[in-house]
């Protein structure tokens, strides 16, 4: 049984190793999953180690990110993200506001997304914000493949960690698998500059927000900043841990849990040094059309959902509209 236990205001991030959790024995994988769950009530935030990504994976992505934002300006601004609607493509310095009433974010991006090309259901569908991903293939040809490569790894990792929280909700294990067949994912790579010295006194790396989706999947590189907001309202640093990911839970999760589950406030600091710092969050998302709803194991429990049911995709959208200031279409 799934009882609410109030959070503890926790003080720094845990490392959970998921080595047991790729076991043939359940019980293993189920004290795992029993890890991931004290973390997702308490943090929200987890790093873990020993999840199956080989380290050259990760540096190159790192890489491949510095040699993108190297490109010339003019070369990224073809793929301007916001010009097209798309929310795919380049995002230029300080182009989202993610805490509203603060300076937009001082960092540079790249995302990309499902490749919906014009056979794709979401195409035929009609499903706002979709359609191709904007490559720079003539500039850059060894960027897209080597991107697509690392997001099939992630997305992998994201439906592993899933079926570890569907255990860790005591439900079926496989109970997000159909929701993650072909997840609505984003994954962007993230440049943050050092801070110019008349920079605003509340600017931020990247804004107070907390994520909108189901699990993100942080990969950052040594320089630091990222902090996390725990039960007390404090900020408590997450620093770089070599050859981690740092996952946290966006927005669904506490509709999934009636709250149990905590997708909790994040912030990029200041780059206070001297070096550019590099990130690349994937978001692993379910399927645009996916309910998300209280789960039978809460509701059972609680005899109520807190929240309504929401359309996975609608969501997003909005989220994305709200904070690029783009246009509904
Ligand atoms: O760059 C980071 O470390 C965090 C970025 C982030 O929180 C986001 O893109 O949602
Ligand atoms: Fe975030």
């Amino acid at each position: 049984m799934i009882i609410y236990e109030p959070p503890h205001a926790a003080t720094e991030i845990p490392l959970i190793d998921l080595t047991d959790s790729f076991s043939d024995d359940l019980e293993k994988r189920k004290a795992v999953a029993w890890e991931i769950h004290k973390a997702c009530v308490d943090t929200g935030f987890f790093y873990i180690k020993n999840h199956g990504i080989p380290q050259e994976v990760m540096d190159a992505q790192l890489k491949l990110a510095a040699e993108f934002f190297d490109l010339p300006m003019e070369e990224k601004m073809k793929l301007d993200s916001v010009q097209q609607h798309s929310t795919r493509g380049y995002e230029p310095m300080a182009a989202q506001t993610l805490d509203e009433g603060s300076p937009p974010g001082l960092k540079e991006g790249f995302m990309s997304s499902v490749e919906a090309g014009p056979d794709h259901r979401y195409t035929k569908l009609e499903v706002p914000g979709t359609g191709p991903n904007q490559w720079p293939d003539e500039a850059f040809p060894e960027f897209r493949p080597q991107y697509e490569a690392y997001v099939e790894k992630v997305l992998d990792l994201g439906r592993h960690l899933a079926r570890l929280v569907a255990l860790s909700l005591e439900l079926p294990e496989d109970y997000f698998d159909e929701a993650l067949v072909e997840p609505l994912h984003y994954c962007r790579i993230l440049k943050y500059p050092p801070m110019p010295k008349d920079a605003a006194e509340n600017q931020l790396g990247a804004g107070a927000h907390t994520d909108w989706g189901l699990l993100t999947l942080l990969l950052q590189d040594d320089i630091g900043g990222l902090e996390v907001r725990n039960a007390d309202g404090q900020w408590i640093s997450a620093p770089p841990i070599p050859g981690t990911y740092i996952i946290n839970l966006g927005e669904m999760l506490p509709v999934i849990t009636n709250d149990r589950y905590k997708a909790n406030f994040h912030r990029v600091l200041n780059n206070k040094t001297d070096k550019t710092r590099y990130s690349c969050p994937t978001f692993c998302d379910p399927e645009y059309f996916y309910k998300v709803e209280c789960a039978p194991t809460i509701l059972e429990h609680d005899g109520y959902a807190k929240y309504p049911a929401m359309t996975a995709g609608e969501h997003l959208r909005a989220q994305f509209e709200k904070t690029f200031g783009i246009a509904a279409k």
